[in-house]
């Protein structure tokens, strides 16, 4: 059987066509986020109906198992009771205030408590005005305006972080987007993940200029890529010797690798941390915070300007409280270690059997399966992937109802919801796929 770039007729996906036709007409390529228009893959994205646990439904009944959970927040799966009976009494009282309310305090206090470096926070609505926030309060705070990045992280659609960006820039090409004035970037310099020389040689040159590194613990956005011991150690040892600060994004990687972050797992100490994805459980909102005397910089405490209509809002506060309080009190942090072990074991060893060239990332529930033989470390060997491959595999196991990332430089998240038959199911209909891919 054949997988082609739409899929085959093992599924029947009529409404899902005939919905995203329309959408394409009145959103551009039909999305709301590029990440989701299947570019990498080729063919429609799927349209869903609704969500359970581990599980997709899409419009025409179809049902998929579920490895993105929303691109990271749904770590407990969708519609875990706790979160739902919370929104549903947070709506009962009030949409949005405009005010201070007491969940916001509660949400800031489990934050402060869960992430190691983070003294003080701010509520904000999504990952990417986390970290324009962070990286405003940096440049505030050091008087500095040089940022260091490094190619292939994504950080949100940030003007001055869209610079060889991974992600959904990655996958449809655009690293370096139209719209962001040479000017805006003029500040940004591009390092090379997990290449110490090369850090050092940046600060050599303009050390004295750089307010802030910012980076991806963990990086999801190039696939999983995973940071070595000396890269984390020198990042930390570099930003302070040179007076800048260093940005621990741990918008993926934040209750995600540990309950304490990427930070907990390695022992990191950022000055600043950026959150979002799980911190609201599914809803929209981000944070960061860090060191009280750095966060003390922030208006109206200090004069650096950052606000927000709906920020603390209390229905996304509420979601994020009940998860928060969820992995606190059982933490699933074991059980995920054991099926996501499960899962890349049995991927391994079908796609061995089967000869197909591989190398797979993890850490914890992030997982990343690469068509390459070739151990990605940083964006130019995450890249030499095949990506042709990785649409038909894409493909072949979503026509047998398996949904995973639609590129392949996205990680894959497994849920507290995921059992260990899905996870088998999953690898049985990865050998079917693989020998397909031969
Ligand atoms: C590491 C990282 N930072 C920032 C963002 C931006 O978050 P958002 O999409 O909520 O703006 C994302 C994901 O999109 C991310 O993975
Ligand atoms: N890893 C990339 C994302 O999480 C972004 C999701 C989106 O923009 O839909």
């Amino acid at each position: 059987m054949s997988s082609t770039a739409s899929g085959n007729a093992r599924m029947n996906r009529e409404k899902s066509q005939q919905i995203f036709a329309k959408a394409k007409q009145l959103m551009p390529g039909g999305v709301n986020s590029p990440a989701r228009a299947f570019g990498g893959v080729g063919g429609d994205p799927i349209v869903f109906d609704r969500a359970e646990g581990a599980y997709l439904y899409d419009v025409d009944g179809n049902k998929y198992i579920d490895y993105i959970g929303s691109w990271g927040p749904m770590i407990l799966g969708h519609r875990h009771p706790r979160v739902v009976d919370a929104v549903k009494r947070a709506a009962d009282r009030a949409f949005s205030f405009g005010a201070p309310s007491v969940g916001e305090n509660i949400l800031a206090q489990l934050i402060i408590d869960l992430v190691p470096s983070i003294e003080m926070v701010r509520l904000v609505n999504s990952g990417t005005e986390a970290t324009m926030s962070a990286i405003r309060v940096a440049r505030g705070f050091t008087g500095r305006a040089g940022i260091v990045k490094f190619a292939g992280n994504y950080h949100g659609h940030v003007d001055s972080l869209l610079v060889a960006a991974g992600s959904a820039a990655a996958t449809l090409g655009v690293p370096n987007s139209p719209g962001v004035t040479p000017g805006t970037t003029q500040d940004t310099h591009i390092g090379r993940y997990n290449d110490v020389p090369h850090l050092e040689q940046l600060f050599a040159q303009h050390g004295s200029e750089i307010a802030a590194v910012i980076f991806e613990p963990v990086v999801g956005n190039m696939g999983c890529v995973i940071p070595s011991p000396e890269f984390l150690r020198s990042l930390r040892e570099i930003t302070r010797k040179h007076g800048a600060l260093l940005i621990c994004d741990e918008v993926m990687t934040g209750f995600r690798v540990s309950i304490g972050g990427a930070q907990q797992l390695y022992g990191i100490e950022p000055d600043l941390t950026t959150l979002g994805k799980i911190v609201g459980g599914g809803m929209p909102i981000g944070a960061y915070g860090g060191r009280a005397d750095v966060m003390k910089h922030v208006l109206p405490a200090g004069k650096v300007f950052q606000a927000g209509t709906l920020s603390g809002n209390p229905i996304a506060t509420a979601a994020g409280i009940a998860t928060l309080e969820q992995l606190r009190e059982t933490p699933p942090y074991e059980y995920l270690e054991k099926i996501s072990a499960q899962l890349e074991a049995g991927l391994a060893r079908e796609a061995t059997q089967a000869n197909i060239p591989h190398v797979i990332t993890r850490v914890g529930s992030m997982l990343t399966l690469f068509f390459s033989s070739v151990r990605p470390q940083d964006w130019e060997t995450a890249s030499q992937s095949n990506t042709a491959r990785y649409a038909s595999y894409f493909w072949g196991l979503a026509d047998r109802g398996i949904y995973m990332p639609c590129s392949q430089y996205e990680a894959l998240f497994i849920s507290a919801a995921h059992t260990p038959e899905d996870i088998e199911a999953t690898i049985r209909s990865a050998a079917e796929v693989f020998k397909t891919l031969a």
